[in-house]
């Protein structure tokens, strides 16, 4: 962290003036023992230790960064293809790995977080920062005159002045009205910065979340970010709350120690404060280095109780098929195991806190309040130069001020040393929340990171991941020499050639994961293009239909209209009497008026509609719709022939050109073109002759049928022969 240190490297010419400096101040404060000359000299030296301390560490700091240098340059020549399996030394990929520290990192990515959450010095965040800068001001100076009003009334008592001792009380009871206002709006004003700070991240995240399909690229293309709905749900929330806590945490303090410090140096003087500071600063350095990563442990728990929260979902998600397996068993075994991993954490941190507050407590607590004693006891003791003798009256109002200001003073300190473990804790949030913005950016201008699990060698993949292809828009479909290859690195199809036009209608078929849904994922722009050249039509005139259609939230006639609202709906002119005569050919026109509310009716559709109903409200979608061009990904595999035929008869006379992904042999019909995968990364793309291709398929399965037959008849020759020998 010092190797990190803004300071100016000491010259020899700077290191003599500095030398020259203190020993004039040492021989002023010799001849002349002003408080001033004192204090200075004094500043002097603990600014002169810490430039000592850090020009040490920064020198230990630079050979420690030689030996790790020469340590890394060693590892690399040792392992040469580590890159494939993540566990690379490459200093780009050593740099993502985080560490939750309080270093430049930390700092930089809370600067850029503030940036967001302050924007600038007009809005409103900033206005609320200094009105609550104002209100920690005027606690503190009411906060020093009841210390002083504690002291008089003390003072009234021991005296036996009943008249001045009630004339103190009512003051105080006086002084109490702004005070307690003072306290809630303090209060007041740490809850608003923190949900102002949430509402600005928030907006921020999902303006970059929910542009350029990044949600996808978060989930789908890159493995960095594992949850990240409990990164904007919890960890921004919990930034926030953070952040506006630590303000009041830290800027209080720091401002009560120095209007304590400084009220307190005028009566006990300004060597004991000093020294008092010095051997705080001692105690405070030990319990620094003895405090466990709280940061880091924050990090780990907010990823371990989203992978929690995950699990859960999941289930929720898929209830019913789980349901139907009776697998509650082995999903009781994973939440638990989710759970006692988490727990597990949070009992470790626990301890961690628990013996770390025993040791903070008794330094800040008991350590310092012995300090404090000692400290207000000078002058009761000792005599200062020029000081007049005090009564027994003054005295006690002198000891009951000044420790009540160092008990506050005490307090202050040990608040700042208490937030270092909050700062640790905000820097685990910020970690967290800054790798989600980093993340957001770096999928945003195309660089995924994702294991690659290839086996069909991932230095080749690894080469053709870094190229990039050309995307071209068009009114035809055409890709040239464009490779598949899934995130993961697999090289589904190296170089697939094939060109559509409109009413070329294309017919996708292969074995199972030969990557015919990736085609589409490449045509629909989510996964990038790494080769060649994709010419194609913008992404609003192609639509997508999957087996199992998205149901959005909403009401029904959103389910016919989605992505569209209904102000969208209402100017492209689009009535409901319209939606009701797209509903007709499915056979869905009965729809509207089985729920309450008709068009407006809102449901958990994906529950309430049946598959097969899904699909064909899909289907009106697409019909609402009317793309240039729309990918049937096994869209009608819950629909009898008869829908399907109305499905594809309506969508081609509405002048859609289809490109289908399917095993039934019913839709061959209804294409011209076919696109054939064999799985090994091989293809065949030629014109469809249905009826011929479907003459050739019964033969092939005739003959098929035949040869599975043929080892029954050698065995009943076998039998035959035997008999008649
Ligand atoms: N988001 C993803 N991350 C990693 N691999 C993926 C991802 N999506 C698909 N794949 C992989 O890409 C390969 C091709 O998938 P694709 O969905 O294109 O298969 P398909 O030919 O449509 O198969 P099916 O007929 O079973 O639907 C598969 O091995 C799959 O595991």
């Amino acid at each position: 962290m010092a190797a990190q240190s803004k300071l100016p490297p000491i010259t020899p010419r700077r290191d003599r003036t500095v030398r020259s400096i203190v020993a004039q101040l040492t021989s002023l404060y010799l001849d002349n023992r002003t408080r001033i000359s004192r204090a200075v000299w004094i500043t002097l030296f603990v600014a002169l230790a810490n430039r000592i301390r850090h020009a040490i560490s920064e020198q230990k700091a630079a050979s420690h960064r030689g030996a790790a240098a020469g340590q890394r340059d060693r590892d690399s020549r040792g392992r040469g293809a580590a890159a494939s399996t993540g566990e690379t030394d490459d200093p780009v990929k050593k740099k993502k790995k985080k560490r939750v520290e309080l270093n430049r990192e930390f700092f930089g990515a809370l600067l850029r977080l503030l940036r967001i959450v302050i924007p600038g010095w007009r809005s409103k965040e900033a206005r609320l920062l200094i009105s609550h800068s104002f209100f920690l001001v005027v606690r503190t100076l009411i906060s020093v005159k009841v210390a002083a009003m504690d002291g008089q009334i003390v003072k009234s008592l021991v005296k036996g002045n009943g008249r001045e001792f009630l004339k103190r009380i009512v003051w105080w009871m006086l002084i109490a009205v702004p005070a307690t206002f003072t306290n809630s709006m303090l209060s007041y004003h740490q809850a608003e910065l923190s949900l102002n700070y949430r509402t600005r991240l928030t907006q921020y995240i999902h303006d970059k979340y929910l542009s350029q399909l990044t949600f996808y690229g978060i989930t789908a293309l890159d493995d960095r970010i594992k949850n990240p709905d409990q990164l904007i749900a919890v960890d921004v929330a919990k930034f926030s709350s953070s952040l506006a806590e630590l303000y009041s945490n830290l800027a209080k303090p720091l401002l009560d120690m120095t209007i304590y410090t400084y009220q307190l140096s005028k009566s006990v003087g300004g060597e004991g404060v000093v020294f008092m500071s010095l051997l705080v600063q001692l105690s405070a350095n030990v319990m620094r280095a003895l405090t466990p990563p709280f940061g880091r442990y924050v990090a780990d728990e907010a990823r371990l109780e989203g992978e929690f929260r995950f699990q859960h979902s999941r289930l929720i998600d898929h209830s019913e098929e789980v349901a139907l397996y009776a697998g509650h068993g082995v999903e009781k075994d994973t939440l638990d195991k989710g759970y006692f991993t988490l727990i597990k954490h949070v009992n470790y941190i626990l301890r961690r806190r628990f013996y770390h507050g025993f040791m903070e407590d008794f330094v800040i607590k008991y350590f310092w309040g012995a300090l404090g004693l000692l400290l207000c006891s000078v002058p009761v003791f000792v005599k200062m130069p020029g000081q007049i003798a005090m009564n027994m009256g003054d005295r006690t109002e002198s000891f009951i001020t000044n420790r009540r200001m160092l008990l506050s003073a005490s307090d202050a300190f040990g608040r700042v040393m208490f937030s270092y473990r909050e700062i640790m804790e905000l820097a685990g949030y910020t970690s967290r929340v800054d790798s989600l913005l980093e993340v957001m950016d770096d999928i945003r201008a195309g660089r995924f990171e994702k294991k690659l699990v290839s086996s069909s060698g991932t230095e080749n993949n690894e080469a053709v991941l870094k190229g990039r292809g050309a995307v071209v828009e068009s009114e035809d479909i055409e890709f040239t020499d464009v490779p598949i290859i899934s995130p993961n690195g697999d090289v589904l199809v190296k170089a697939l050639s094939f060109s559509l036009k409109p009413g070329d209608h294309l017919l996708v078929v292969g074995p199972n994961g030969c990557g015919k849904s990736s085609l589409f994922r490449i045509l629909g722009g989510l996964w990038p293009v790494y080769g060649g050249t994709v010419r194609k039509p913008p992404f609003s005139q192609i639509f997508y239909i999957p087996q199992r259609p998205y149901l959005s939230r909403g009401s029904l006639r959103q389910q016919i209209t989605y992505p569209d609202s209904l102000r969208q709906v209402r100017a492209r002119g689009v009535t409901d009497a319209d939606l009701l005569q797209m509903l007709t050919p499915l056979g869905l026109e009965h729809l509207p008026a089985l729920y309450d509310g008709g068009w407006d009716a809102e449901a958990e559709w994906r529950d309430v509609l049946s598959g097969g109903l899904q699909q064909r409200v899909a289907m009106a979608r697409l019909f609402y719709h009317r793309p240039k061009y729309a990918i049937l990904d096994e869209c009608t595999s819950s629909v009898t022939l008869d829908t399907e035929k109305v499905m594809y008869d309506t969508a081609k006379a509405l002048g859609i050109t289809l490109m289908t992904v399917s095993h039934r042999r019913s839709l061959w019909k209804y294409h011209e073109r076919i696109l054939q995968f064999d799985g090994q990364g091989n293809y065949v793309f030629t014109k469809l002759d249905a009826d011929r291709r479907m003459k050739l398929e019964d033969e092939k399965e005739d003959l098929e049928v035949l040869l599975r037959q043929i080892p029954e008849v050698e065995r009943r020759i076998a039998e035959l022969t035997v008999g008649t020998s």
